[in-house]
């Protein structure tokens, strides 16, 4: 029998169980069964998370940078030390095969340790003085307690960035994870508390995202707030951040445009983009999603893809073997169901999939749609699931318009053996990130976010820090 965690909210150094609260199940998408009591946080405890980040900010911003990396660093090294407990929660309540849980709550904790680092060398500089006898500089201060909220497809990663980047900078943190994901929060807010993290610094709730999202964004202690999921939600919070000018991270949904010139190894690229397609079943924003194939190369590269989708072999994501899980929630199989019946409206062709697997639980089979014009609902709304679709271009500038056509901006990527042509698809696709001949745009020290409509801001890298400090320019005489 395998193991789930303890459901429990995190507030001001405590942990607190279902007990007098309502809780919601929680369920395992491979059964769709539930397998635990979520409780969710009262108006009280919402009230009682953010005075307590209002409560511990003074003291933790006034922690020095190298005594905030030390906890910081032992939590990162908690959670690896935990990777296995981890990796079999997170896989019971997201569906994802553990060798990719476990990939990622490694990646979460690299993640950590880059923001402990990194929050050491927030330096500020010295301005060469226009005005004789007086100096001048500019530094960097925690912008105050910070809101921030996650989604499910990356239950570990993503929580650890927001509080990777607002802890190293100096800032505390009402946390509203993902209620489908909850036990993944908790055991990163149980490697935290084990570090020796200070109470009230990192807060954890859970609840209804409406009610939660509006109760806590309207607190004036708040001064920042930190979101990831889709685009509406994203324009709805902001919305709500206009009020008293709360400064925002917006990471929004994509649909990332893959752009695949005649010149390249047709068989290697159909499969490097097909085995990333499928990742995590499909439900990554930055997901390859779009392929545009260059005629002469399209009939061969959607056979190798589709070869591909057919051989993975699905189920709970426990199994040894299994490389694709079932989705998130049954919210994401409507969504499949009414794109590839969309493309079936339009007379496209489903190469292979289009249609859920087994009797039980979430599945739905590895997809490929051809056929279709880029007005289908599968070309412009992002599928966030296993559903491929695959079409032809003739040049250059037609593809080009087409792949910069919809108003997401989060990835991009392009394979070509022909350096000039790679350099001008790079410069010409509108993207936060691109991937030129690589699929891999992801890493702890580098930038992630998006532009337009995918959101604004920057979560890894530099960026990603400075997201949570605002600027103090001094002139002293
Ligand atoms: N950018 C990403 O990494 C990412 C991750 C997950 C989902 N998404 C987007 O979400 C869509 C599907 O997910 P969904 O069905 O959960 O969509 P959704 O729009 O209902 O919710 C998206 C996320 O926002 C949260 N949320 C919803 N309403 C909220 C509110 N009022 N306040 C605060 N948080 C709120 C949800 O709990 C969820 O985690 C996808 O199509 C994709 O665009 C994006």
């Amino acid at each position: 029998m395998t193991t789930y965690t303890a459901l429990e909210l995190f507030i001001d150094g405590r942990f607190l169980s279902g007990q007098g609260r309502v809780t919601e199940p929680v369920f395992d998408p491979a059964t769709g069964r539930p397998i635990a009591d979520l409780p969710h946080a009262s108006a009280a405890d919402l009230d009682a998370a953010l005075d307590a980040a209002a409560r511990a900010f003074p003291a933790w911003s006034a922690t020095t940078a190298s005594e905030r990396a030390k906890v910081l660093r032992r939590a990162a090294d908690l959670i690896r030390a935990r990777i296995e407990t981890i990796a079999t929660v997170m896989t019971l309540e997201q569906g994802k095969p553990v060798a990719e849980s476990r990939g990622e709550i490694a990646y979460a904790a690299d993640v950590i340790e880059w923001y402990a680092e990194e929050g050491r060398r927030t330096y500020g500089r010295v301005v060469p003085s226009r005005v004789p006898g007086v100096a001048m500089t500019v530094t960097h201060e925690p912008v105050g307690p910070v809101a921030a909220f996650t989604p499910w497809n990356f239950p570990a990663l993503t929580p650890c960035r927001k509080i990777g980047g607002a802890l190293a900078a100096g800032c505390t943190l009402v946390l509203k994870a993902a209620e489908e994901v909850p036990g993944t929060a908790v055991e990163i807010a149980r490697a935290f508390a084990d570090a020796g993290l200070p109470a009230g610094v990192l807060n954890l709730v859970f609840g209804k995202p409406a009610e939660v999202s509006a109760h806590l964004i309207a607190s004036p202690a708040i001064r920042k707030v930190s979101f990831t999921g889709s685009t509406a939600i994203g324009k709805h919070l902001m919305a709500l951040c206009a009020h008293d000018l709360k400064r925002t991270t917006m990471e929004l949904g994509g649909h990332g445009p893959v752009v695949v010139f005649d010149d390249v190894d047709v068989e290697a690229t159909a499969e490097l983009a097909a085995t990333a397609k499928y990742r995590n079943a499909g439900q990554v924003c930055i997901s390859p999603t779009r392929f545009f194939v260059q005629e002469a190369a399209y009939d061969r590269f959607v056979a190798r893809f589709t070869d591909v989708a057919k051989g993975l072999k699905l189920g709970a994501g426990l199994k040894a073997g299994v490389q694709m899980g079932p989705l998130a929630n049954p919210r994401r199989i409507q969504a499949m169901e009414a794109i590839v019946q969309d493309v079936r409206d339009r007379g496209g062709k489903v190469e292979t999939g289009g249609a859920r697997r087994g009797n039980a639980g979430w599945f739905y089979a590895p997809t490929v749609v051809t056929g279709i014009g880029d007005d289908a609902l599968v070309m412009t709304e992002e599928p966030f699931g296993p559903v491929a679709p695959i079409v032809p271009f003739a040049d250059f500038d037609e593809v080009v318009r087409r792949a910069n056509s919809l108003p997401y901006g989060l990835a991009a990527y392009a394979f070509s053996t022909s350096a000039r042509r790679i350099a001008d698809i790079g410069a010409a696709l509108k993207a936060g990130m691109v991937g030129l001949n690589t699929l891999a745009v992801s890493n702890p020290e580098t930038p992630f976010g998006g532009v337009r409509d995918s959101g604004h801001g920057q979560e890894g890298g530099v960026e990603g820090l400075q997201a949570y400090l605002d600027v103090k320019f001094t002139a002293s005489a």
